[in-house]
C-alpha cells in the first residue's frame, strides 16, 4: 500500500494479491468508464467482495454509482458478495462525507448483502487499512 498512485484510467483490469492479517485477497481492479461497465459481469463469479470506490467530490456521478451498485447487487453471481464502499478523495474541500454518500446510496436499505462504508484518501492511504480490516473481519462469518 506504499506504492505510487498511478493516474491513468484502468483499461481492462489489473490483478494483485494483497495480504491483510494473514488473509490473502486476490484483488481485481476494473476500469469504471462507461464503455467498460458492460464487461464487469465477467468478473463476478466467485467474487466474495465488491469494493466500490466513490469520488466524494463528484455529486453528479453519484446517481450513476447508485444505479451501478444496485445492478451489481441484483446479479445472481454476486448474491453472496459483501460490499465495501470507499468514500474516496476526502482531502478535497467541499467533498461529501461518508454519511452523506451512505444516505444518497440508501445503504441502510441493503439487507441481503453485508456492506460497509469507509471514508478514505487514496493519495495518502488514510482509511484504506480500516476498509481492508472490515473485509478480514467478514472472513469466516459467512
Ligand atoms: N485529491 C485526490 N485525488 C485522487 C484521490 N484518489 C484518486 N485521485 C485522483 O483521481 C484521478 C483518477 O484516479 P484513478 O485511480 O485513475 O481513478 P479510477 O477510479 O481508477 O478510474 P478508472 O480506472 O477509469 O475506473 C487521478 O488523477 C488521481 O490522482 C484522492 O484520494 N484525492
Ligand atoms: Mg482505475
Amino acid at each position: 500500500m506504499n506504492e505510487v498512485v498511478h493516474t491513468s484510467p484502468t483499461i481492462g483490469s489489473n490483478v494483485e494479491e494483497i495480504v491483510v492479517k494473514n488473509t490473502h485477497f486476490l484483488m481485481w481492479d476494473i476500469g469504471g468508464q462507461e464503455s467498460l461497465r458492460s464487461s464487469w459481469n465477467t468478473y463476478y463469479s466467485n467474487t466474495e467482495f465488491i469494493i466500490l470506490v466513490v469520488d466524494s467530490i463528484d455529486r453528479e456521478r453519484l446517481s450513476i454509482t447508485k444505479e451501478e451498485l444496485y445492478r451489481m447487487l441484483a446479479h445472481e453471481d454476486l448474491r453472496k458478495a459483501a460490499v465495501l464502499i470507499f468514500a474516496n478523495k476526502q482531502d478535497m474541500k467541499g467533498c461529501m462525507t461518508a454519511a452523506e454518500i451512505s444516505t444518497y446510496l440508501t445503504l441502510s436499505s441493503i439487507k441481503d448483502h453485508p456492506w460497509h462504508i469507509q471514508s478514505c484518501c487514496a493519495l495518502t492511504g488514510e482509511g484504506l487499512c480500516q476498509g481492508l480490516e472490515w473485509m478480514t473481519s467478514r472472513i469466516g462469518v459467512r
